[in-house]
């Protein structure tokens, strides 16, 4: 069973085509490259992929514990919970509230579906650490390097279990150095744990890292690459380590795991929080422009 399918999907935008018929299978554990031109239709799959793009045709088929749904049929509420129980985004930016310190931010996912306060930082900080941040968890946001924002953005996208992380241009605002090992926390955080990793990039670096590149051209996709024998592999030593009492080798959801993935496993995420709601993360008025996360500092005040 694939983990997502887009068939036939289109999308115009008024005389714009941006979608024009597009045909990508993704099986559980895969790390999917999309690449292409500005302009191709790479964001506009990744929304559509993700539930923020209603295509105008096609189907979306995405397996979940409990069957195959179809997201281009879903009504927005139904996307909306799809978003806050299955999928992690992370964009070039990070999108994390500035008001906040670095482990507040992580924090707030958890305490939006429930947790309370002194749980949640507990939990973020558990991620934070093993993504390398130890230390830096009561930095606000401006006082992080990019790299560093960016580990706190993958923190948040997966510290509630999601099955599914899109990420758009992740590593486009990072010098190449930096985004390696952006990249490398990204893939330990994802496919590392048995998860599905989605993701737009102009850079081909950045793509040689996934277990899949797929090309697009003028709304088409052009090549749906080779899937590799193994999965994508952080690099040898970079690994962020477990974190204690976690679990290590189990992915965070059977469903959507992979044998070979265990091979580089990293610590295992609640489920019990996989209810983040990503729809806080995410307007799905705009193809273009996701809104940043709309928690905001009162927010975290408000449930502090
Ligand atoms: N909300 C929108 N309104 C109008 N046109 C849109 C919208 N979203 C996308 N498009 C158009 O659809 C086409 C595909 O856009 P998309 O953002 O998917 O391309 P892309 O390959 O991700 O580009 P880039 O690499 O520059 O980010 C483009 O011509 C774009 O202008």
């Amino acid at each position: 069973m694939q983990a997502i399918e887009a068939r036939a999907v289109r999308k115009t935008y008024g005389p714009t085509t941006a979608l024009a018929g597009v045909d990508l299978a993704i099986a559980p554990g895969e790390a999917v490259a999309i690449m292409g031109a500005s302009g191709s239709g790479k964001t506009t799959l990744l929304h559509v992929l993700a539930g923020i793009v209603t295509p105008d045709a096609g189907a979306v088929h995405l397996a979940t514990p409990a069957g195959v749904v179809d997201v281009a049929r879903l009504s927005d509420g139904e996307r909306t919970r799809l978003r806050r129980e299955r999928f992690g985004f992370v964009f070039q930016e990070g999108m994390l509230v500035p008001e906040l310190t670095a482990v507040e931010n992580v924090a707030l996912a958890l305490m939006l579906v429930g947790s309370s306060r002194a749980s949640a930082i507990q939990e973020a900080a558990m991620w934070l650490g093993s993504l390398g941040l130890a230390g830096m968890e009561d930095r606000r946001i401006g006082e992080l390097s990019g790299g560093q924002a960016q580990r706190v953005a993958i923190a948040r996208a997966q510290v509630t279990g999601a099955s599914i992380v899109f990420a758009d241009e992740p590593t486009g605002a990072l010098d190449s150095v930096t985004s390696g090992e952006v990249m490398t926390a990204l893939l330990g955080a994802t496919v590392g744990r048995g998860r599905t990793l989605v993701l737009v990039t102009h850079d081909e670096q950045v793509a040689a890292r996934c277990t899949r590149v797929v090309r697009m051209r003028d709304g088409l996709l052009v090549d749906a690459g080779a899937s590799q024998a193994g999965p994508a592999r952080p690099a040898a030593g970079m690994l962020p380590p477990p974190a204690p009492g976690t679990a290590v080798g189990a992915p965070s959801h059977g469903w959507a795991a992979q044998p070979q993935a265990a091979a580089y496993a990293q610590p295992v995420a609640h489920p019990q929080s996989a209810a983040y709601s990503q729809s806080a993360a995410y307007s799905p008025t705009s193809a273009h422009a996701p809104a940043p996360v709309a928690p905001t500092q009162q927010q975290w005040q408000g449930r502090a």
